[in-house]
């Protein structure tokens, strides 16, 4: 229970209307969750504005209303706030309401179209394996220290951010490592937040669905190095185009990573291998459990990371060749028929290339790479074609699927997807919706030796048709095809 006046604390207010001494028990923005003592926070959404449930509101108990316009008619018993902007006043409230739990532990923000668990997942593992009490908020799951939970947000919105994080201050956690997704910056989710570092990994095609231009989504994700204070570090990686372009504003320290340029942190693969790399870091050869040039620039914003948390170079050396790949990321499985199925999750272009390149960098060639792939539904419309040329130009083989259609036509998706496939390479794919089927018939089509990529869902236990997730997973489907 807070005080009103208190939570308003660092919130823009335009006008407010009733008794501001009030007790509060609970803040929500979705009306179907308000109980008696709520502040109800309206927000304008992209599929209706919160401000119509209002009314709703007040019915289930709401006593305090934030909100951007008044409404017409105002209830005498109940206190409005009028504020600017609901997003950015709700993540201020949460913030408040939580005890500002930001600032009692060191929070770091990954943000970048690919890259973003593998590198938050690997920072919580090597912080935990150093003997720290650590938090995790994760496309995957939320971790308190030990405790698992479910998400269904890359980056949540401000309430359960906050409400995790203050668990995590309460359970003695040092560090919180966190994903800021896109969605998440222009939506606020992360406002109000004390971040003690930001990762910048890269920006590809992805979401044009809802940021419209490729200006507009980079313009979101530099608003996260806008924002970070003076003391915080901003690591970015020098290698992508638009690395240097995010930092330009930002009043953080400035640190760099890249394999290919001159960097803080520097590396460059001297061999690879399915299980692993040797890599040499700042003049230092060190042999890490996973693969790809992609993994190796996620390792180097990891050591920067650490580094900059204060984990000396060698400790931190020693630290990154202890870790493992991440649930759904390059994870794979030998058949007895010798068979080799890689899961992975990627769902961009430029992921997808990444994936089947490592793969073809690694392969002798005296087998057939066969993948599996599809485009999710309800998303960004323009990165199905690209995926298709990626895949079919990639591979020797591809069987195009389904990848939570959602609310869309599966076959239009799949369409969509072929419409891609260079001329040349349309003999080589083929179309197979429904998703375990298609993973049947790449194991039925594989012989000793071949490998089998299934991308797009990775950790994902899930396939999302009109709104129903029935249950799926890649790689138990795919373990059970190899045995038979
Ligand atoms: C497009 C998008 O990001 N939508 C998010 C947004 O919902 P919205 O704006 O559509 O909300 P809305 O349905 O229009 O409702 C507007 C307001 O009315 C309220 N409402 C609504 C109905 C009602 O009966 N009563 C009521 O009060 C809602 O609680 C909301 O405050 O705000 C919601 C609450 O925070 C989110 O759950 C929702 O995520 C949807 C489910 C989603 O699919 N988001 C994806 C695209 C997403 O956020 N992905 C990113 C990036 C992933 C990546 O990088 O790959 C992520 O961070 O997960
Ligand atoms: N640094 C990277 N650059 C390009 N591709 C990457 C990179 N790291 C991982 N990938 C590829 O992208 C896929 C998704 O990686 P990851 O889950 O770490 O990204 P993310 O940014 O968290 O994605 P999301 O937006 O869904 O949260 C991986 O399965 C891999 O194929
Ligand atoms: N966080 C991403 C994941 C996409 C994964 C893919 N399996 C899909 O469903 O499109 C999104 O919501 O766009
Ligand atoms: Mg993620």
């Amino acid at each position: 229970m807070k005080k009103l006046k208190d939570i308003l604390n660092k919130v823009e207010i335009k006008s407010l209307v009733g008794f501001s001494d009030l007790m509060i028990e609970a803040i929500a923005f979705d009306s179907r969750r308000v109980k008696q003592g709520t502040l109800f926070v309206a927000q304008k959404g992209t599929v209706v504005d919160g401000h119509h449930f209002i009314e709703q509101a007040i019915k289930q108990g709401a006593i305090a209303i934030v909100c951007q316009e008044l409404p017409s008619v105002l209830n005498q018993e109940v206190t409005y706030i009028q504020v600017l902007d609901s997003d950015e006043a709700l993540a201020q409230l949460a913030s408040y309401f939580y005890g500002n739990p930001s600032s009692s532990l060191k929070l770091v923000g990954v943000t970048g179209t690919n890259g973003k668990t593998t590198i938050a997942t690997l920072l919580y593992d090597l912080f935990t394996n150093l003997g720290y009490k650590v938090g995790l908020l994760s496309t995957v799951k939320i971790v308190v220290g030990s405790d698992v939970y479910e998400t269904s947000h890359t980056t949540p919105d401000s309430l359960t951010i906050n409400f995790y994080l203050n668990k995590m201050v309460n359970e003695g956690c040092d560090y919180c490592f966190m994903e800021v997704s896109s969605h998440g910056i222009v939506q606020k989710r992360t406002s109000g937040l004390e971040f003690a570092g930001g990762v910048f990994t890269n920006l590809t095609h992805d979401h044009l669905d809802y940021h419209h231009t490729f200006s507009e989504y980079r313009n979101a994700k530099k608003i996260f190095f806008d924002q970070l204070p003076s003391k915080a570090f901003a690591l970015t990686n020098v290698d992508d185009k638009n690395g240097l372009y995010m930092l330009q504003n930002t009043k953080a320290k400035i640190l760099t990573y890249g394999l290919k340029n001159i960097a803080d942190y520097k590396g460059q693969i001297l061999e690879s291998q399915f299980s692993g790399m040797l890599m040499k870091v700042n003049q230092q050869d060190v042999w890490v459990q996973l693969i790809g040039n992609f993994n190796a620039s996620n390792l180097l914003a990891v050591l920067g990371v650490a580094i900059n948390m204060g984990v000396e170079l060698d400790e931190a050396l020693l630290q990154l060749s202890k870790l493992t790949s991440v649930i759904g990321r390059f994870q794979y499985v030998v058949g007895a028929n010798k068979v080799t199925a890689i899961v992975d999750y990627a769902h961009t272009p430029d992921a997808l290339r990444n994936v089947i390149e490592t793969i073809n960098s690694i392969r002798t060639y005296n087998e057939k790479l066969i993948t599996v792939v599809g485009c999710g539904g309800n998303r960004d419309k323009t990165k199905r074609p690209e995926m298709g040329q990626i895949a079919s130009e990639l591979s020797n083989r591809v069987i195009f699927t389904s990848d939570n259609p959602r609310f869309e036509d599966p076959y239009e998706i799949l369409e969509q997807i072929e419409a891609g496939v260079e001329l040349q390479h349309t003999m080589k794919t083929i179309v197979v919706e429904d998703r375990k089927q298609a993973i049947k018939l790449a194991c039925q089509e594989a012989v000793s030796g071949d490998i089998i990529l299934i991308a797009g869902k990775g950790h994902e236990t899930y396939q999302d048709i009109k709104g129903e997730k029935g249950h799926f997973n890649d790689l138990e489907i795919v373990t059970e095809f190899l045995k038979q």
